[in-house]
């Protein structure tokens, strides 16, 4: 039996709901073949990050070269990458083996606050991964930290920063409207030429730790399964729906999605 695969390149959560733990998890619920590069240990849970452990270079090179020169991958998705040299080694290596459906979440902070990326490493990402970029995925702080500008707070500004990170390289932009205080939870979706506006409820709830590594995830996957890219994105919006409307209660602080609802509410219908 053969099945797609799926390679996540991002950090390793302990407290189990962002990062690498959150996109197996998702790859394994989309019915694709989960593999992982770990580019950073997070002592983490649901209070914060307690502590953050860069891996070497050598050790980051070595898994991706493990995994790709035998299993190869339908889709990348990048998540926490950490520092400018991770960046570049990272870009290099997906390069070398004509990575093909490369979705970037340019994952910066923490909800707790922790940083994730450092400052400097910015350029890196905005010179060396997004030209190669199949997708983007930031949210409003992110995107707003790539272009040097301040915080969108309109859909009418989205769309133009939407427009603005496309000149950047990537095939296709998606910014993330979580953020937003009010209304519903809105994402665009721009492909160099129309704007795309996918639009939800939003859910009340605190709990939406690994919202963002859940949706990118999610977009990898539908992709590794030669999905296009409006049916991947809209697949993975109602992915991370279903995940935070019934959101867990695990830990003291903003507890993890629920991963499995999306496939249990799809069963329930069959
Ligand atoms: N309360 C909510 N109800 C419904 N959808 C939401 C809610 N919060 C976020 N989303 C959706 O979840 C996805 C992730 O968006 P968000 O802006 O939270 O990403 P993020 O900030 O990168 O996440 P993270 O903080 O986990 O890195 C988007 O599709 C967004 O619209
Ligand atoms: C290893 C890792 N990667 C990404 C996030 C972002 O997720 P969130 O903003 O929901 O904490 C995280 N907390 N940890």
């Amino acid at each position: 039996m053969s099945i797609a695969k799926a390679l996540t390149i991002a950090g390793s959560d302990s407290g189990g709901g962002a990062g690498i733990q959150a996109d197996i998890k998702t790859f394994q619920e989309l019915n694709t073949f989960g593999m992982s590069v770990i580019t950073a240990l997070t002592a983490q849970n649901t209070l914060g990050v307690h502590g953050v452990f860069p891996q070497t270079l050598e050790a980051i090179e070595a898994q991706m070269e493990a995994v790709l020169s035998d299993m190869g991958t339908d889709a990348v998705k990048t998540g926490m990458l950490f520092s400018a040299d991770i960046i570049s080694l990272v870009a290099r290596k997906l390069k070398e083996y004509e990575v093909k459906n490369i979705v970037v979440d340019p994952v910066m902070i923490a909800k707790g606050g922790a940083a994730l990326l450092q400052e400097e490493a910015i350029r890196a990402l905005t010179e060396e991964l997004l030209p190669i970029a199949t997708v983007i995925t930031p949210n409003l702080p992110e995107a707003a930290k790539i272009l040097g500008r301040e915080e969108m707070k309109t859909i009418e500004e989205m769309k133009q920063a939407a427009v603005d990170l496309h000149k950047l390289g990537p095939a296709y932009v998606v910014i993330k409207g979580g953020h937003l205080t009010e209304g519903p939870a809105i994402d665009l979706l721009y492909d160099g030429e129309s704007i795309y506006e996918l639009e939800t409820r939003r859910v009340e709830t605190k709990h939406t730790h690994g919202t963002g590594c859940t949706f990118a995830a999610a977009i990898a996957a539908e992709l590794a399964k030669g999905s296009p890219i409006k049916e991947s994105v809209e697949t993975a919006k109602a992915f991370i729906t279903a995940a935070i409307s019934s959101s867990l209660v695990i830990g003291k602080g903003i507890g993890p999605t629920n991963h499995a609802a999306y496939r249990a509410a799809r069963l329930q219908k069959q």
